[in-house]
């Protein structure tokens, strides 16, 4: 196949990763975190493009280690939106992880109607039997982190970790902010930023630590 190159541009995968990382590395004021969140946040900032994410991230010390050790042990990785799910890397969880997202299953819209909430609220009911242990990722949805805060509160198991990166306008830091405020280890994006890729990609690098 021909075809000619107007622009010039990189081409090698690898060859953009290794720059892309280590321009982040340059610009991002990564010295203040623990080297296994600072590897995390590398990865949150490669998916999202914004150097300065670092001065709105919040963590509590074990996080990486614990959410690491529970993949290794083969728990499940919970996530609100089958966005977040697709971004998971599976050849870099440990243990052949599954990855859950129960938003499109046929139960939940009338969960939602039922209990007067979102979708993505309504679908966390469809994960109590594998809360215990879990690792949680939520990118998208305030209401389903909120809700998870509820269920735990309200006696429900408790996942290993939760990483909680809803975006948005509507309920977005105050999730976050009620999330950094709870006894669960996590890690969270401060104020309106977040995302499903930038939760996918929290996962796959504390799925592993290759880079
Ligand atoms: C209020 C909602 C927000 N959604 C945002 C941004 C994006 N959402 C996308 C998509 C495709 C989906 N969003 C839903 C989760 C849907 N979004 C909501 C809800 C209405 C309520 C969530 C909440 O407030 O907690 C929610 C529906 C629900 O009843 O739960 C989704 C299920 C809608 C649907 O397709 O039916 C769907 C998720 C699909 C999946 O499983 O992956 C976007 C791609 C929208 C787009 O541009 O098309 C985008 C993705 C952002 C991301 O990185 O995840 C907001 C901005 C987060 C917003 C919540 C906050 C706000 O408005 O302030």
């Amino acid at each position: 196949m021909s075809g000619s190159t107007v622009f010039d541009y990189e081409k090698d995968g690898a060859e953009i990763y290794r720059q892309s990382f280590a321009t982040i590395r340059a610009e991002a004021d990564l010295a203040g975190l623990p080297a296994d969140v600072s590897q995390v946040a590398v990865r949150m900032i490669h998916a999202c493009g914004m150097v300065d994410l670092v001065r709105d991230l919040a963590y509590t010390p074990e996080v990486v280690s614990r959410a690491r050790a529970a993949l290794r042990s083969g728990a499940p990785i919970l996530c609100d939106a089958q966005m977040v799910a697709s971004g998971v890397t599976r050849k870099r969880l440990p243990a052949d992880n599954e990855v859950v997202c129960t938003l499109s299953d046929p139960s939940v819209p009338g969960l939602a109607a039922e209990l007067g909430t979102t979708r993505s609220a309504a679908a966390l009911e469809l994960w109590r039997d594998r809360l215990e242990g879990s690792v949680v990722a939520i990118g998208n949805a305030p209401t389903a982190l909120f809700r998870l805060l509820e269920m735990v509160r309200d006696g429900a198991p408790r996942p290993a970790a939760v990483l909680g990166i809803p975006v948005g306008f509507i309920g977005a830091a105050e999730s976050k902010d009620a999330l950094a405020a709870s006894d669960l280890d996590h890690i969270v994006v401060r104020g309106r930023r977040g995302g499903s890729a930038m939760a996918a990609a929290a996962i796959n690098a504390i799925a592993s630590e290759v880079e």
